[in-house]
């Protein structure tokens, strides 16, 4: 079992190394971690953000731990050399199209979010975004106007066989949990989410035992405040997937909660937090790392066949907010190793 480790820039390396204790702690046999470059630190010391032996050793394990990427000192630079490149590119390169963001409230953790405790409660759902596609990755640029203006274009787009897969990806999730599939686009206005609609519907009738409801996009922003607990499963784009999931985070107490699963068709996949890389918090020691522990936990169920080691660090982490640890971003004061001992401890 090999399991790239790609800690990447800001908090990134901070969070990977408590997620990276805990698989060691598992004392799992035969498993083999291999570190790679990625990101802002990647192009300073190669020049690519994606260099090709972090994509070779990408390709030669069965999962990968990501922290994150994102340096502003990097602002600067052409897009393809920026360190977003280098999540943007793996998950492109090895067509890792369906992003699973999962979203629930730890039990007696309610006071925790930013939401009114019964509501809190009712919160346990999965934001299925594709991520392949999208405004993500069409043509794109900066360019003069006849009239001398300059003009900013990205092309949004979807094809039917892209949106066809992803569908089956949010209606599989919804067969193994409520059975309630929500499908998140902006059809009143935008032609791709019209195809997304359309296909969505054709897809449902593979799916009899699925109710099937969609909702345009700026509803379901309102909606995740307002009654979170009426979605099971969210099916949505690449840009409106990456927003909703944010949101989602501070339904359920903090972004540094929230983990994610990017899979491609069979067992590999890519795990990582779904925040970034934090400059203002970084190097102080101040992350809270749960995030990438549970996106550990996600990558031993998913592309590792683990589901008994991945319950035992759930139920580390729940053990642990239930114990009053907390980072600052929960109001508490534990530090980003003070989290990682009190996982470690409790497995
Ligand atoms: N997948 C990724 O690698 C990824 C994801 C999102 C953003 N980014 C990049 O990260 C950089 C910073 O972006 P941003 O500031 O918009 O988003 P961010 O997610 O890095 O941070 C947003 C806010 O949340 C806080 N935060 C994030 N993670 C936390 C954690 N684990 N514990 C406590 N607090 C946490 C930060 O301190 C900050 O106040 C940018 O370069 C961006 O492109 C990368
Ligand atoms: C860093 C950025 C490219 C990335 C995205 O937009 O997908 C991030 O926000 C995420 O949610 O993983
Ligand atoms: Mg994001």
């Amino acid at each position: 079992m090999r399991i790239a480790v790609f800690a990447g820039d800001g908090i990134g390396p901070e969070v990977t190394e408590q997620a990276v204790r805990v698989l060691e702690k598992l004392g799992l046999p035969g498993l083999e971690l291999v570190e790679g470059d990625v990101g802002g630190m990647a192009y300073r010391k190669h020049g690519h953000p994606l260099p090709q032996a972090t994509l070779d050793i990408a390709r030669g394990a069965d999962a990968i731990l990501f922290g994150a990427v994102g340096d502003f000192s990097c602002d600067n630079l052409e897009r393809h050399l920026r360190p977003e490149q280098a999540i943007l590119g793996l998950r492109k390169e090895l067509g890792l199209f369906a992003n699973l963001r999962p979203a629930r409230v730890f039990p007696g953790l309610e006071h925790l979010t930013t939401l009114r405790r019964e509501v809190a409660e009712t919160i346990d759902l999965l934001i299925v975004r594709e991520l392949n596609g999208d405004v993500y990755f069409g043509e794109k640029g900066i360019r003069t106007l006849p009239d001398g203006r300059r003009q900013g274009w990205d092309m949004m787009s979807y094809a039917e066989d892209e949106v066809r897969r992803i569908a089956r990806a949010g209606f599989d999730a919804a067969m193994t949990r409520g059975r309630r599939l929500c499908s998140v686009d902006k059809a009143n206005v935008l032609e791709t989410s019209q195809l997304w609609r359309d296909v969505v519907i054709e897809v449902s009738a593979e799916y009899p035992e699925v109710e099937l409801s969609h909702m345009y996009v700026d509803n379901a922003a309102m909606q995740l405040v307002k009654n979170p607990g009426q979605f099971d499963v969210i099916v949505t784009g690449n840009l409106f997937g990456d927003i909703l999931s944010d949101q989602a985070s501070m339904c359920v107490g903090s972004i540094g909660l929230l983990a994610s699963a990017s899979l491609a068709e069979g067992s590999f996949g890519l795990y990582e937090p779904i925040h970034g890389s934090a400059p203002d918090i970084a190097g102080k020691g101040l992350a809270n790392p749960m995030a990438t522990i549970l996106s550990a936990a996600m990558l031993l169920r998913h592309s590792l066949g683990m589901e008994a080691e991945a319950a035992r660090i759930e139920a580390a982490v729940a053990r642990a907010l239930a114990d009053g640890i907390n980072g600052g971003d929960l109001g508490g004061s534990a530090g980003t190793r003070e989290i990682g001992d009190a996982v470690v401890e409790r497995l």
